[in-house]
Formats: C-alpha cells, sequence, structure tokens
C-alpha cells in the first residue's frame, strides 16, 4: 500500500474531500500590452491575467521569471480517475486544446490508493459517527500509530516511521538509506517552490498548474448537474481518485445549463451507465509559468515592440552561437538567458559573435554572455565525434551538407589531400572511405584536436597528420614519394584558398612528360560578391594557376551574407599547369 501526504486530505469528510483554494484574488495586474479582447486561440503572454505587477525588463536588467507567470480561469469537469480517460476521447473537441498544457489535469489532494478507497467514508452512509470513527483509524495508521488498534503496521509505513526517527546523521545501521529517502536536491528544490506557492506543478518542467477554485454558484452548479443528470447524480460524494477534464477556454464561464448539448448528452450518458459515477463542474484557475512559454514569445515581451527577435542561433555542441545585431547588444545578456532556460539541457553555453572571423586560424571572437564558460565541446557529425575548442580552433556546422555533398564522390581508391582541414570535419570521415589522408593546418591547436579527434574514431592509422603553411604542404606532398597516390586535393580556406593554386605550377616539371602520373581532382573554395560569382571565381582560378582555359565544374555552396555567395570549384589539375616550367617559389 503506498501512503502519499496528500492522501490525508481526501480522507477527511467529504465536504474537505477537495480542498478548494480561495478564489482567485484577481487584484492582478495587467502586462503592459494586455488587451481586453482575446487576441486569438490559445494562450499567449498577452491573454491571462499577471499575478504581480512585472517591473519592466531595462536593458540589461535581471531578468525576473515571476512576470512571465500568466493565469487563465478556465471550466473544468472533475471526473473519477478511472473513467477520465474514455471521457476525454469522447469529449474531445470540447476540451483545452493548448499546446504543452494536457487537458487531463491533476490537482493536490485528488489521488487516494485503491487500498484505502473502501477505508474512506461511505458515500451514502447515513451513519456520520461510524465514517468519523473509520477516519482515525485510518489517519492512525498512518501516522503509524495504528498498533493502538491493533492494526498491524504495512512494511512501508513501518519502514517511514523507522525513517522519521533517524536524521541525516544517523544512518548508521541503515548505509543506503538516507540515499534512497532522500529525495534529490533538485526535486527538493523545486517541491519547495510549489509548497510556497501552494500548487501542484505539472508539465514539463513544472510548466503548469491547476488548481481548483471555490465556486460562489457551487450549489447552483450542483444543481445544474441534478437536473442534467436527475436526482441519483446528489447521492455521493466523491470516493477515490479523481481528475479534472480541461474544458475549451470558451466554456471558462459557462454554467452546466449553457454547455453544449454534446457534453451533456455524453456526462447523461455516463451517468445512466453508472451508479457511482460523478461529476462536477469546478472553475479553476490554469498558471502557466516561464518555463511554459516559448523561446520567441519570451524575447517578443522582453525587448522593444517593434524590434526584431532574435530566433536562430548556430549550435556547436553544447554552445549556442548568437549573431546579435547592434539594436540587441543592450539586451545582450536578457536574450542569452533566455536562450539558455529555452534550450537546457542541450545548450548550457550561450556566446556572441563580437567580430567578423579576421585572423589566420579562422577562429571567432566569442563573448560568454550565460551558462558555462567553457568553450571546449563534443559536436557529433553523421556519427563522427570532434572535440573543439571554439576559443582556439575554426568550426562550423553549417558546412555538414556540404562536406556530404564531398565525401559522396570519395571511393575506396582515393588518396586525399586537405590542405586547410581545421580539426578534421572532412578529413576524418573522409579517412572511413578512403585509402588513406594526408591533412594539414597551420593553427598548431587545430592540428592537436586533429590528433585527438583522429584518435577518438578510431582513425589514426589511415590520417597523417602536417602542421605547416598550404603552399609548402602542397609542395612537399608533390616532392615527396606519395605524391603519384593523391588523386583528390581539398581547399577549404574560402577567403584566400585560390590564390594557393600556384604552388601547383610545375609540381611535375622534373619529370618526363611521357609517363603515367597521377593528376588530381581538385576542390577549391571561395567566396565572390560579384553579379556573376561563378565567372568571378573562375577568373581568380586562372590567374592563380597562369592558365588560360581550365575545364571547372563551379557551384554554390551557400550565401554567407546578402550578395556574398560561397562556391566550390572542382577541377581536374590540367597537366600544362603541373608540368610548367614557371613555377613560382614560395
Ligand atoms: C575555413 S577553415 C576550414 C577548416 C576545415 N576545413 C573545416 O571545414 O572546418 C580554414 C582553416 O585553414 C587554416 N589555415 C589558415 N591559413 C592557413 C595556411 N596558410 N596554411 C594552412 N592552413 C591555414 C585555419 O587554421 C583553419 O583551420
Amino acid at each position: 500500500m503506498i501512503l502519499k501526504p496528500h492522501i490525508v486530505a481526501l480522507a477527511l469528510p467529504s465536504k474537505f474531500a477537495f480542498p478548494h483554494t480561495t478564489k482567485p484574488s484577481l487584484t492582478t495586474c495587467l502586462i503592459p500590452h494586455f488587451s481586453a479582447t482575446p487576441l486569438s486561440y490559445g494562450p499567449s503572454l498577452r491573454k491571462g491575467t499577471a499575478p504581480s505587477q512585472p517591473p519592466p525588463n531595462q536593458n540589461d536588467a535581471v531578468l525576473r521569471e515571476e512576470a512571465f507567470t500568466r493565469v487563465f480561469l478556465l471550466a473544468a469537469l472533475r471526473v473519477p480517475a478511472a473513467e477520465c480517460s474514455a471521457l476525454e476521447a469522447r469529449l474531445r473537441g470540447h476540451l483545452l486544446n493548448w499546446p504543452r498544457v494536457r487537458n487531463i489535469a491533476r490537482v493536490p489532494g485528488d489521488d487516494v490508493h485503491p487500498d484505502l478507497a473502501p477505508l474512506l467514508p461511505h458515500p451514502i452512509s447515513a451513519d456520520q459517527e461510524e465514517d468519523e470513527s473509520r477516519l482515525v483509524a485510518l489517519q492512525r495508521r498512518i501516522h503509524g500509530k495504528a498498533d493502538a488498534d491493533g492494526h498491524v503496521l504495512s512494511p512501508v509505513l513501518y519502514r517511514e516511521r523507522l525513517a522519521r526517527t533517524f536524521n541525516s546523521r544517523g544512518f548508521v545501521k541503515f548505509r543506503h538509506l538516507a540515499k534512497i529517502s532522500r529525495p534529490n536536491r533538485n526535486k527538493k528544490r523545486r517541491k519547495k517552490k510549489e509548497e510556497d506557492e501552494g500548487v501542484k506543478r505539472v508539465g514539463e518542467n513544472g510548466s503548469a498548474a491547476v488548481e481548483v477554485v471555490e465556486d460562489e454558484d457551487e450549489e447552483e452548479e450542483e444543481g445544474g448537474l441534478r437536473k442534467l443528470l436527475g436526482e441519483e447524480f446528489a447521492r455521493s460524494k466523491w470516493r477515490g481518485s479523481t481528475r479534472l477534464l480541461l474544458l475549451d477556454e470558451r466554456y471558462a464561464s459557462r454554467g452546466v445549463e449553457e454547455l453544449p448539448e454534446a457534453i451533456k448528452a455524453v456526462l447523461k450518458e455516463y451517468a445512466e451507465k453508472s451508479t457511482t459515477l460523478t461529476f462536477e463542474l469546478v472553475r479553476c484557475k490554469l498558471t502557466l509559468f516561464y518555463n511554459y512559454w516559448q523561446m520567441t514569445e519570451v524575447l517578443e515581451a522582453l525587448l522593444p515592440e517593434g524590434m526584431i527577435v532574435p530566433s536562430a542561433f548556430e549550435t556547436v555542441g553544447h554552445i549556442a552561437h548568437l549573431n546579435l545585431r547592434d539594436e540587441h547588444l543592450p539586451y545582450k545578456r536578457l536574450i542569452a538567458k533566455v536562450v539558455l532556460d529555452k534550450n537546457k539541457p542541450r545548450i548550457q553555453t550561450v556566446v556572441n559573435k563580437i567580430d567578423s572571423i579576421q585572423n589566420e586560424y579562422r577562429t571567432m571572437q566569442l563573448e560568454v554572455l550565460a551558462g558555462n564558460h567553457s568553450l571546449v565541446t563534443t559536436v557529433v557529425e553523421n556519427g563522427i565525434r570532434f572535440q573543439v575548442d571554439l576559443a582556439t580552433v575554426y568550426w562550423s556546422s553549417r558546412l555538414g551538407t556540404e562536406r556530404q555533398r564531398l565525401l559522396s564522390g570519395f571511393t575506396q581508391n582515393d588518396v586525399v589531400c586537405d590542405v586547410f582541414s581545421g580539426v578534421g570535419p572532412l578529413a576524418i570521415p573522409a579517412a572511413r572511405i578512403v585509402k588513406r589522408v594526408f591533412a594539414n593546418d597551420l593553427n598548431p591547436y587545430a592540428v592537436e584536436y586533429l590528433e585527438r579527434n583522429s584518435v577518438l574514431n578510431k582513425l589514426e592509422r589511415k590520417i597523417k597528420v602536417f602542421n605547416m603553411d598550404g603552399r609548402r604542404f602542397i609542395k612537399a606532398m608533390y616532392a615527396s614519394d606519395v605524391s603519384q597516390s593523391i588523386t583528390q586535393v581539398v581547399m577549404n580556406l574560402p577567403s584566400e584558398a585560390a590564390e594557393f593554386l600556384d604552388a601547383f605550377r610545375g609540381i611535375y616539371k622534373d619529370r618526363p612528360e611521357g609517363g603515367e602520373l597521377t593528376l588530381p581532382m581538385i576542390h577549391v573554395y571561395g567566396f565572390s560578391k560579384a553579379r556573376d560569382p561563378e565567372f568571378d571565381f573562375h577568373e581568380r582560378i586562372r590567374i592563380a594557376l597562369l592558365e588560360v582555359a581550365v575545364n571547372v565544374d563551379m557551384r554554390r555552396v551557400r550565401l554567407v551574407a546578402p550578395g556574398k555567395w560561397m562556391l566550390c570549384a572542382s577541377f581536374i589539375l590540367p597537366k600544362t599547369v603541373a608540368f610548367a616550367n614557371t613555377a613560382l617559389d614560395a
């Protein structure tokens, strides 16, 4: 038998059986842009009432979660718990249909263990005294004084009593009891908050609470139901667990008579079928807390009217990476806090890009605005894990699709040279497909993470790592005996990779031209703001190779800024370039 604290309330005589809260003090204040006429269907921060005056959130002031609490008055049918699912199915269309709010609600004291039900006062018992004595016996059992009544304590009650006699240090004999009995800190904190609020929170993260509000028209309602369901309805009071079926917001202030015929018909049918079935039409308060509202709803309410709400951000592992406009900067910490709150636990850190990427290693200048300050994170892309430190290396999840496209063109016979490999988002998955990968980056931190990631993904034997300038790397590769094996070269440094292509001029100048030599497929990335980006990028490639005609397969990768395209050009290194005598020495 499981006893829960609020069962005591249910064990009280029927008039106390459902400790109704007092009518909500609606000396509430309306938030500034509250409109008296409901806006649209569904909950909104601009509807309902706010229980306390929310102080204006100014600039980077601390976010006050209480300011986002909204109370909605609704009507509900209190029904026996056992019947509730069936009734829900029958009444669908008339029940509350708000996102993330269950239309079956539970309120404090709604549950009673089935074993206890027979012990509760019988609804039609004429003998009030007998009921009272049963009640006393029940209370005693709950509070562990049952021996006096001749009842043997259940093992659960016995253990509970035992647990109460120990303090936190006193569990010497029962080493694990403390651990088992003590709720975890978060649970404790949440419970305390609920106790302070006097409500039982429901929903994800305790985002909502339902309270029954004492209704002045209770008598009248009961009379209405009696009229509707017949005199039998009056015979019984609650016996056992109950649930509330929240009715659609349109019926919030309706009496029984005013409910739609469809609802009345279902209730009538059920009442006729069952002799123990009881219904009650109650008024209730649905409170939606800060946790309920979605990121954009909160931000919309926080930011000055007319300001564009930042709604998207890039994620890198546990880090949310914002790109705030100047107008958002006075509110940056508030925005970051909301982003963090609304995306936990996936997001643990919120950062804002301070400046555009300008440095040699393409790392971003980031300011941590909320959450923990670690910029070391793990990203999973297509089943491969990458460790990155955003403070010291480059990473962009936006290129994931492009990487997949490139990888899909590789085969097991390929040998890949990744000239600007970063921490290995292309080199590592490529190593799964191809024969061998030579990966290089100038940034020593990127190289360190590249090696770490190769090991993490058990591919270190297929990847050889270099830490040198890209031009030197190309020359070194083609001066070595692996040159003939290289079939694919990837150059992803869009701001200047094209200008590194000169390194290919004359790579075979010392070899006999008639012999069998491998000419690699080069994939080079670039940006262009020109009206004809393809033509512009092609021009740059031809200039770097000092070649008049290069047969290039060009494609647009993505628009990185208004009017600025990132492109990828793929072409086989022209023989004339490879055997040219005019190689420029770096
Ligand atoms: C745009 S990132 C691309 C990294 C990686 N391919 C990716 O997709 O995440 C360019 C990389 O080139 C490296 N880099 C910059 N200049 C370089 C150079 N001269 N030689 C070699 N690597 C360089 C940077 O450190 C950076 O990791």
